[in-house]
């Protein structure tokens, strides 16, 4: 289980991350950098991180042919990244082939964590009914990515607090459940349809949890991060 809450740094560009993480000063952080930032210019945001020491969560949910994506994954292994996803919807040979492009790529042994993204948490039954035409329970369909992802070798999917308990039996529990999602009792949705609080997340056995607007919109970003940390359980590890 990860002790720190895994930051989303959807910004629009570097100068803004950095603003958000000045006040962290020297704290490790685990922070996520998604499409908004990486699309900017990706690999050098991804060395100043790992100067800083940050572990690092790369989601750019690739979802290509199985070589297109083999050839990516390659490239962003020897980034250093701790961490990096695919769509499950991609398929077996796809994701077999993502993880065969960060073995090849990975340097000096490490090799980033490999997740696949079953059903969006911004997705909602009637909405994966309505635009995937998937007309088994939305349950159903995030077990039965996962149980892909797990025989093509990666090491755990993206999915809600909601499905985490059913995928650990399903898929045991060194499995990672990697959930966003996350927003305090009090808080706001914003996008996200399938939701829970971090005290629930701790409660069912998520091995982290991302999240990004409950932190960085916070009027205090940093004292918003540490009463998220612990709630999750940081101080009881
Ligand atoms: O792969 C992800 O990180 C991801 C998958 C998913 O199903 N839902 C999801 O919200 N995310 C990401 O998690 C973060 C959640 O951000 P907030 O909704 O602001 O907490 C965003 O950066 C999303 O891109």
């Amino acid at each position: 289980m990860e002790k720190e809450p895994i930051i989303a740094l959807d910004f629009p560009s570097w100068e803004k991350t950095e603003q958000f993480l000045a006040p962290f000063g020297n704290e490790q952080l685990y922070v996520k950098v998604g499409m908004e930032l990486y699309l900017q210019n990706g690999p050098l945001i991804i060395k100043r991180l790992k100067e800083m020491n940050h572990r690092v969560f790369l989601d750019l949910k690739l979802h290509d042919i199985p070589n297109t994506v083999k050839q990516a994954m390659k490239g962003l292994a020897a980034l250093g990244v701790d961490m990096i996803n695919v769509h499950a919807a991609g398929g077996v040979e796809m994701m077999i082939a993502a993880r065969e492009g960060l073995d090849e790529g990975a340097r000096g042994g490490k090799r980033p964590v490999l997740l696949a993204v079953t059903q969006l948490t911004s997705t909602s039954e009637e909405g994966m009914k309505a635009d995937q035409l998937i007309t088994v329970p939305l349950h159903e369909s995030v077990l039965h990515y996962a149980k892909k992802a797990k025989e093509s070798g990666c090491d755990g999917v993206v999915c809600s607090v909601l499905e985490a308990s059913d995928i650990r039996d399903a898929c045991g529990t060194d499995f990672y459940k990697v959930t966003p999602g996350i927003r305090l009792k009090d808080g706001n949705a914003d996008d996200q349809q399938r939701i829970a609080d971090p005290e629930k997340a701790r409660e069912i056995g998520s091995t982290a949890i991302v999240v990004g607007r409950p932190i960085t919109k916070a009027a205090d970003p940093v004292a918003a991060y540490h009463h998220i940390k612990t709630l999750w359980g940081g101080n009881v590890r």
